[in-house]
């Protein structure tokens, strides 16, 4: 997906992504990930309540996103004040306990991730389209601390019953994505996220830890 589609759906308002409640795998799962106090980076994150949550829970939270629209809006829903400042390719958007930056994933590097325990990624490998999925998951590994856990929220649905994104991504894809480096915990099936439910539409979670940890 280029910069273009992202920027022009926020402009548009076609954000049917935004969950207006905190996932529930999120709530579920974070305990098993990481611990309280810890800092969890949230790839692609739009201007998720997760976040929100996992600031109320105690966590650090260092996010990436494309959209400033998004990112503001992030901070003034949740009347988190705030301060930016340029470094390199990014705006980091920063208030207590938070660090957005703003660009893209792709400049990001390991110095920006030093600290952190556990990714979260939901609607970020399910938005991107083969190739640059295939780009996000060598980056994502590269630029993660080694002793980093996961916790990762996919979409499936039938060949073809989407065009995406959301892309569906099968525990095959994930196996084949990150099993070098992690051992993979598959999650049982939840109900789909669309809006009154779609039996074809469902979510599946995954916690992954590092099988080599420097
Ligand atoms: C499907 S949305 C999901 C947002 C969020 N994770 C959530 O659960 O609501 C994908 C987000 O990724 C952002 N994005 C897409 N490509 C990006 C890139 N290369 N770098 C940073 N953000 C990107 C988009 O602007 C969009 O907000």
């Amino acid at each position: 997906m280029e910069h273009e589609f992202w920027h022009e759906r926020w402009q548009k308002r076609e954000i049917g992504f935004h969950r207006r409640d905190v996932h529930p795998l999120l709530t579920a799962q974070i305990q098993s990930v990481a611990q309280t106090g810890s800092t969890i980076f949230v790839p692609l994150c739009g201007k998720s309540l997760d976040m929100q949550w996992l600031l109320q829970q105690g966590y650090q939270v260092i996010g990436i996103e494309l959209s400033e629209v998004a990112i503001q809006e992030f901070f003034t829903e949740h009347n988190l004040p705030y301060r930016t400042s340029r470094e390199g390719p990014f705006t980091a958007y920063r208030a207590e306990g938070i660090c957005i930056y703003q660009g893209d994933f792709f400049d990001l590097s390991e110095a920006h991730l030093q600290t952190v325990a556990a990714w979260y990624d939901r609607a970020a490998m399910v938005a991107l389209p083969p190739a640059i999925r295939t780009k996000y998951i060598d980056h994502l590994q590269h630029i993660l601390p080694s002793a980093a856990n996961g916790l990762l929220v996919m979409v499936e649905y039938p060949e073809g019953y989407w065009k995406g994104p959301p892309f569906a991504i099968h525990t095959d894809e994930i196996r084949t994505s990150y099993q070098d480096n992690y051992a993979i915990e598959v999650l049982p099936l939840l109900p789909g996220f669309t809006l009154g439910g779609d039996a074809n539409v469902t979510e599946r979670g995954y916690l992954l830890s590092p099988k080599y940890k420097a």
